[in-house]
């Protein structure tokens, strides 16, 4: 299938994203997403009312009744000069439960309501909470391509896709082992912005991944703080609740919890 038609079709609530005729040829399976989306609606069909306000705390607002879908810049992306002169690449890093993956997914609208073009990846060993989407431990969800290597990227995406494309943000970055070596082009060579987010450290304080090594390319770096499970304090580690050794373990609450150094020390 062409990979333009397998992009992922992000309705971003933006109003610099006029919705292309081309959504109407899309093929069979993309039309439901957007149709039943109020953000990509036709040019014939009345603007639907605006969502509850109880969504309005929710950075995207996707719902049951409104599946976000996303748009990659394959129809009006911004003109080159109003685009990042060279690229960029921002680091955020922490425990978890941090906020990190939150905070990504504000900032992949925030570019999209800028007028850029946007694509989230994630590594596909990150079953949590389904593989189309990056989700929040809050439940907020946004679509991506799930990938085993960050080096398949740019021919999931097409060619002609990724060339238009502005912002690539990758979540659970620790664990791409191609991680310096994808950042470094996008941002180098190809004028984009790209937004990481992962644990800096595994559940023995350990630097987790590649995620440090991308420290030295990268134009910030932010390390974000959760709350001690223990005392409430700010927490900057992830402990291990169970007994399991293996630095890779895909879990949640039931298996992790942020805690402060005085209780990382005392386990
Ligand atoms: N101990 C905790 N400290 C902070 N937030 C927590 C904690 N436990 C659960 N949460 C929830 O986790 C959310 C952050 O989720 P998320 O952005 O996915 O974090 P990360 O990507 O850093 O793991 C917070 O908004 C909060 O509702
Ligand atoms: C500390 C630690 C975590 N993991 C896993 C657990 C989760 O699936 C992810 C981190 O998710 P989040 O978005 O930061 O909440 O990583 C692991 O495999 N090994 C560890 O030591
Ligand atoms: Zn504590």
């Amino acid at each position: 299938m062409n990979s333009m038609r397998s992009i992922i079709i992000m309705a971003m609530r933006s109003r610099h994203f006029p919705i292309p005729s081309s959504f109407h040829s899309s093929p069979p399976h993309l039309l439901p997403l957007i149709q039943s989306s109020p953000l990509l609606r036709s040019r014939s069909q009345p603007p639907p009312s605006p969502p509850p306000l109880c969504l309005a705390r929710s950075p995207f607002r996707p719902s049951s009744s409104c599946p976000a879908v996303a748009v990659l810049g394959a129809h009006d992306p911004l003109p080159m000069e109003s685009r990042s002169p060279s690229g960029e690449i921002h680091v955020i890093l922490g425990p978890m439960f941090a906020g990190k993956t939150t905070i990504l997914l504000r900032r992949m609208q925030d570019e999209v309501d800028c007028g850029r073009s946007v694509a989230m990846v994630k590594s596909d060993k990150d079953t949590r909470y389904g593989l189309d989407s990056v989700v929040t431990h809050d439940g907020v969800k946004m679509p991506c391509f799930a990938l085993s290597e960050l080096s398949s990227f740019r021919d999931k995406l097409g060619t002609e896709a990724y060339d238009k494309l502005n912002v690539i943000g990758i979540d659970e970055a620790q664990f791409f082992e191609d991680l310096y070596d994808f950042c470094s082009n996008p941002a180098d060579h190809d004028g984009k912005i790209v937004v990481a987010t992962g644990l800096d450290g595994d559940y023995l304080r350990r630097s987790f991944g590649s995620v440090l090594d991308i420290v030295p390319l990268a134009d910030s770096v932010t390390k974000l703080t959760a709350r001690c499970e223990i005392c409430g304090r700010r927490a900057f580690f992830t402990l291990k609740k169970t007994n399991e050794t293996q630095t890779e373990l895909i879990g949640g609450a039931d298996v992790y919890m942020p805690v402060c150094r005085q209780q990382a020390l005392c386990r």
